[in-house]
């Protein structure tokens, strides 16, 4: 497998246009070799407009894609990438067996790659049977299985979860840690917040078009805020919001957040304290990746809006 160290995907001011609707607007963003990248978006955000778009499926208004160091679409570009975009088409009345078969002779791959993707998607012991009988879940692991024939360094799935069953979805997420663990690049996407937090890396979140945030998961989810309960609490924000700034604290009910480390809560609490403010409860939490993306994508509407 060659190395590449530039990312493998840098994706820059990228729109797509179908009429009226800008289905991706100025969108950038960029995966890095060997990390689990997952596109994370409420449904209509544009995710499967980029993912074709990253495919060579389909052309973009603007901007610039790079795959693999060159297009989305050329020849050898194509032949490093695997990929599953929407629902994978598959004979219905022939074995998952001979469908890959057909693709693996199409690719031209060796027989014995078909044994060894079938395997690493649990769908050995069902290889023989017709696709028609086929449980949605074996359905998309025979995608993956497709995808991954031509042992590509990039593996691009797009919602590769949805529709699945519970015990699906698990076994599907086991599936691509198990591809990322291995040296593979992943890049996904979903709409569940929870999914994207179990598997990936990094996230990059899309709303309507426009990417708001790319970030790595852990740091997202190590984010810190203080919970602040005072009296009287709306001098207790005013205070807090002219010292740590307007956007880093926030009303909640009958608290305060503010994003600052633990580091800071003495100070937090001598300053409200020398402003005649009772504290009666600090506290350090880690913010909810929910929390984080539900911020960043209403504050996206409001700036759209
Ligand atoms: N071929 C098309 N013609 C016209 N509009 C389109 C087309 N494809 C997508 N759109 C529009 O572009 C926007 C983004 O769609 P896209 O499918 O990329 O979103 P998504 O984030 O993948 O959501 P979903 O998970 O629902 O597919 C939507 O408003 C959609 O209606």
């Amino acid at each position: 497998m060659t190395k590449t160290v530039e990312p493998l995907v840098r994706v820059t001011g990228l729109t797509k246009r179908y009429g009226d609707t800008l289905a991706v607007d100025g969108v950038d963003l960029m995966v890095r070799p060997g990390e689990v990248y997952g596109f994370l978006g409420p449904n209509g955000a544009g995710k499967t407009t980029t993912l074709r778009i990253l495919t060579g499926l389909i052309s973009p208004t603007s901007g610039t894609v790079r795959v693999l160091g060159g297009s989305p679409g050329q020849a050898q570009v194509l032949a490093r990438t695997g990929s599953m975009i929407e629902s994978p088409a598959f004979y219905p009345y022939l074995s998952g067996l001979d469908n890959l078969r057909l693709l693996a002779e199409y690719a031209g791959v060796a027989r014995a790659k078909i044994d060894e993707v079938l395997e690493l998607v649990d769908l050995a012991d069902r290889a023989k049977d017709r696709f028609s009988t086929y449980s949605l879940g074996m359905k998309q692991r025979l995608g993956v299985a497709a995808a991954l024939l031509k042992d590509p360094e990039l593996v691009i799935l797009d919602e590769p979860t949805n529709g699945l069953d519970p015990a699906g979805m698990r076994d599907m997420r086991r599936l691509i840690r198990e591809l990322g663990s291995g040296g593979r690049t992943v890049l996904l996407s979903s709409h569940l917040l929870g999914e994207v937090q179990q598997i990936c890396d990094r996230v990059g979140i899309i709303s309507a078009g426009r990417m708001v945030a790319e970030h790595d998961v852990e740091e997202l989810r190590n984010e810190q805020e203080l919970v602040i309960r005072a009296r009287p609490l709306e001098s207790a924000h005013s205070v807090l919001r002219r010292v740590l700034g307007g956007d880093a604290v926030r009303l909640y009910d009958d608290t305060l957040r503010a994003t600052v480390g633990p580091n800071r809560a003495a100070e937090v609490n001598r300053l409200l304290v020398e402003a005649g403010i009772a504290v009666s409860e600090l506290r350090s939490t880690e913010r909810a990746l929910e929390d984080v993306f539900f911020e960043l994508t209403t504050e996206e509407k409001a700036h759209a809006g």
